[in-house]
């Protein structure tokens, strides 16, 4: 039996100006464009081979060792565009097998909690994209394969570059201008890091694709974000991270979690996706700014309690110092040397228990985009390795 296999992983992404409100539900088209930075692999992602054969019988899934469905609109409507775009190779050159008419199989696996507020939506229909996209050998560039990742799940288009990214929003009716494009490539920034408290590995509350529907049905505030807020703060935060001016990405950086959750707050029957401790954290945050005088820390946070807190390692010593103080008991300080963390300042009035909210630390940098990988997860017989 022949089995054509290629596999690629991919890297999470977490938006600094967030992407909320669909004007497409089905092509999963934005009311916003949006900007993230794309994580290290090194710590969070996707890992995802893909196989075709004359001989399989389905496509199928396998998403961290469990057959998945494939029946989902989303994951449909990427695997008949990766499969339109081979079969215009396939026509141009007869010689080709015919893989745009096998059936495929699907290994995949994340190497962090999935559906848990760590957008491994993002990283895995990025994996699943750029996989496929190896498989089939196409010609076409990140930015085209963008619009296919964004139709499995919207966050998902970012995670196709590394460094800094932009989502255009585009205006077209069929999303072709829906698409990310690089802001700036990770040698540009290297420095830029992220600690992630992890508050909750729960399932979430309201997904993100009812929220956003939600607010777009209900929320006033709304329409004063997507017209008069994101525009101009796109161009902002683009022009921050091209000069490094950390200080006006980081504010821009808060200010727009805390529009984004008030859009939630604003929505009828509200959404409440930040806890007490992601509260508490928000404070001790612009405690720690206020006494350096600046920002040195930015915190944001998705549809879930979670704070990815962004520096840039000039100000280590201070920042993850500062948290340390606070959530030393928390795992996740084993990759820093105990000299590295005795840099913290106290701050006033913080809660001493704060650390009981937070199950552990990931403490990441910025990274590459989706990578080839040799380590295959399919066997010769196209089937899951483990
Ligand atoms: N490696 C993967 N390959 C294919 N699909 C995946 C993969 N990982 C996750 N998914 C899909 O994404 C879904 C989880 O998306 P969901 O938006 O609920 O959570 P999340 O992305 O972890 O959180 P958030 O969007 O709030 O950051 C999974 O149920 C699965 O359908
Ligand atoms: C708060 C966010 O993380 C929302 C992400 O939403 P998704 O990309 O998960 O939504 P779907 O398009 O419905 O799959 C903000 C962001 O990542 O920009």
């Amino acid at each position: 039996m022949t089995v054509h296999t290629a596999t690629c992983t991919a890297p999470v992404n977490i938006a600094t100006l967030k992407y909320w409100g669909k004007r497409d539900k089905s092509l999963n088209l934005p009311t916003n464009s949006s900007i993230s930075v794309t994580l290290s692999q090194d710590d969070l992602r996707t890992l995802t081979s893909a196989a075709a054969s004359a001989d399989f019988q389905e496509d199928q899934l396998w998403l961290n060792g469990a057959l998945e469905s494939l029946d989902s609109p989303r994951t449909k409507a990427c695997l008949a565009d990766l499969r339109a775009l081979r079969a215009a190779v396939e026509s141009a050159d007869a010689s080709l097998p015919k893989l745009s008419q096998y059936h495929l199989h699907i290994v995949s696996e994340n190497n962090f909690p999935t559906a848990a507020g760590l957008a491994s939506s993002a990283a895995g229909f990025a994996a699943l994209v750029s996989a496929i996209a190896s498989l089939y050998e196409l010609p076409q560039d990140m930015s085209e394969l963008s619009k296919i990742a964004r139709k499995g799940s919207g966050s998902a288009c970012r995670s196709l570059f590394g460094g800094f990214v932009a989502w255009e929003m585009g205006a077209l009716e069929d999303g072709l201008d829906s698409k990310a494009v690089e802001v700036a490539p990770l040698a540009h920034w290297p420095t830029m890091k992220a600690a992630i408290l992890v508050v909750s590995d729960d399932k979430k509350d309201t997904p993100s694709t009812t929220g956003m529907q939600s607010t777009v049905a209900t929320s006033d505030l709304f329409q004063h974000r997507i017209h008069e807020v994101v525009p101009k703060r796109f161009e902002e935060m683009k022009k921050a991270i091209v000069n490094k001016d950390f200080e006006t990405f980081g504010e821009l950086t808060m200010k727009d979690s805390n529009s984004f959750h008030a859009v939630c707050l604003d929505s009828y029957p509200p959404i409440f996706y930040l806890n007490d401790t992601s509260k508490k954290i928000i404070k001790l945050v612009h405690k720690l700014n206020e006494l350096e005088g600046h920002i040195i820390a930015a915190y944001t946070f998705d549809a879930g309690p979670n704070a990815v807190i962004y520096y840039d390692e000039a100000n280590e010593a201070k920042v993850l110092g500062t948290l340390h103080k606070y959530f030393a008991q928390v795992q996740g300080w084993d990759k820093k040397d105990a000299s590295a963390l005795n840099g913290g300042v106290d701050i006033d009035g913080v809660d001493p228990e704060i650390y009981k909210g937070v199950s552990k630390i990931i403490l990441t940098s910025i990274g590459q985009g989706p990578q080839k990988s040799t380590q295959s997860l399919i066997n010769e017989q196209g089937l899951p390795k483990n």
